[in-house]
């Protein structure tokens, strides 16, 4: 009989001390909670509650990276620059799905490549702002910094910063991230489905093309079974969740022992990344995050030094792990042709094998005379671009790219073949924080995507 007995390895307890060293270090972007005590008793309750992830499925992600990065992968990571918790209804978690397999079966098969899929979803509740305060008509009042901190409505009450929001952070994540397990486990996403995930979007250009593509795949599937092929493994999809690991007061106590091998795994999303304006080398963040096992993005912006980038590497992946650590570069459309060469020629002597890949939302942001943050869809295919020229020229990988998207057909980020002008923004802006590419934006920008990945493998 088969011996199911666990060894359970109990954690170092250096290594759980180690967990909380972030605290004697400066630790920005943290919100000013009203009220300690209330914070503390949220913390410990969240220690209590079940993981999202397991650690397990932290590891294979991590196996799936190091292939991305050895140029044998493509990462596609998107979703909402601030999930809500009045947005996690079942049809805006779906159509973000739907969208992300749509955009990942153009990738595969423009690029015959396999594809990672992530969502930004199931815990990207925390926001970094770049001022403390937002003024309106005179009044002054905290920024916004997430629903799980506070609430978007401009009064004293709903800015302040509410540790109840912790724990319901937590459960709208549980509960976004069981919907994603459903849909990808339960037959939804099986390839066969290719054509009814473009059901209930709006006709347009891009649907079509898209169309186009799902009856050749289909014509492909239907060949393939009748001689004798089996598609059953194509029901079940990997679907992993990510989000910026910025809440330090929700992942230390998501942060949870594998009691396989008694290391650290943060247990509230499969990768988590540390933001642009938290990866101090001799910040909090940097600190908390080089302890746990988890895979680990770090936004890199224009500013990088290659001395930045080098004190990063040895700080958070030490044993040069394969799939460990993944950076970010978002370095806008005109930067990126000057700034992240010199970071690809830098790493050639550090034995260093990063996943490289491009958010080119970050670095495009404008706002409107009107008051709208926006970004021109043309920018971000721009920096695309320049990403996959620095990787071609260096001989380096252009691994995967990460998106601000939704499915819904918002009118956020300007341009794109409905060419959604200044005007136009106004008919349908819902994002609290950054705008979105919308539904046909993001299937256009894979097209693209595709055919640049084509013409670099
Ligand atoms: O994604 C997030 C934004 O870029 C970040 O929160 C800064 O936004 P802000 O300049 O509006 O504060
Ligand atoms: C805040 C974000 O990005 P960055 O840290 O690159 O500014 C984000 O991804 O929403
Ligand atoms: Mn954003």
């Amino acid at each position: 009989m088969e011996d199911l007995s666990e060894t359970v390895v109990a954690a170092d307890p250096s290594v759980i001390a180690g967990l909380d060293y972030w605290r004697t270090l400066p630790v920005a972007q943290q919100p000013a909670w009203p009220d300690p005590d209330a914070v503390a008793a949220a913390s410990a309750e969240i220690a209590t509650l079940p993981p999202l992830v397991f650690a397990g499925e932290v590891d294979i992600l991590r196996d799936r990276l190091a292939k991305a990065a050895r140029g044998e992968a493509f990462l596609l990571q998107g979703g909402d620059c601030a999930e809500t918790f009045a947005g996690a209804t079942a049809e805006a978690i779906r159509n973000r799905v739907k969208t992300i397999l749509q955009m990942a079966v153009v990738l595969t098969y423009g690029a015959s490549m396999p594809i990672v899929k992530m969502g930004r979803m199931a815990g990207q509740f925390a926001k970094p702002r770049s001022s403390d305060t937002e003024t309106r008509g005179g009044v002054t009042l905290p920024a916004y910094r997430g629903d799980i901190v506070n609430g978007y409505d401009f009064t004293p009450e709903s800015r302040q910063a509410d540790a109840r929001r912790l724990v319901q952070g937590y459960h709208t994540a549980a509960s976004t991230l069981n919907l994603i397990r459903a849909f990808t486990q339960g037959g939804f996403a099986d390839l066969r489905q290719v054509h009814s995930w473009n059901r209930g979007f709006a006709q347009n250009p891009a649907n079509h093309r898209y169309e186009k593509l799902a009856g050749e795949i289909d014509k492909a599937i239907r060949f393939m079974e009748a001689a004798g092929a089996d598609f059953d493994e194509l029901k079940r999809v990997e679907f992993y969740a990510s989000h910026e690991g910025l809440l330090m007061d929700y992942e230390r106590p998501m942060t949870r022992i594998d009691s396989r091998n008694g290391t650290p795994v943060n247990t509230s999303a499969h990768f988590l990344w540390i933001g642009e304006r938290t990866r101090d080398i001799d910040g909090a963040h940097v600190d908390y995050f080089s302890r746990i096992r988890n895979p680990i993005g770090v936004k890199l912006g224009p500013s990088t030094t290659v001395d930045d980038m080098e004190r990063l590497i040895d700080k958070l992946d030490p044993n040069r792990e394969p799939g460990r650590l993944t950076f970010v570069s978002r370095m806008g459309a005109g930067k990126i042709r000057d700034a992240l060469p010199p970071l690809l020629e830098g790493i050639t002597g550090m034995d260093a094998n990063p996943l490289w890949i491009s958010d080119p939302m970050h670095g495009n942001g404008l706002t409107t005379p009107t008051g709208y943050k926006t970004r021109r869809f043309d920018d971000i295919v721009d920096e695309v671009k320049g990403f996959f020229e620095a990787h071609r020229a260096a001989g380096t990988h252009p691994g995967g790219i990460h998106i601000e998207l939704t499915g819904d057909d918002v009118t956020e980020c300007l341009g794109g073949s409905e060419q959604i002008d200044e005007a136009d923004l106004a008919t349908r802006y819902e994002s609290l924080c950054d705008p979105r590419l919308n539904h046909m934006q993001s299937l256009e920008l894979a097209f693209l995507v595709a055919e640049e990945l084509a013409a670099a493998v």
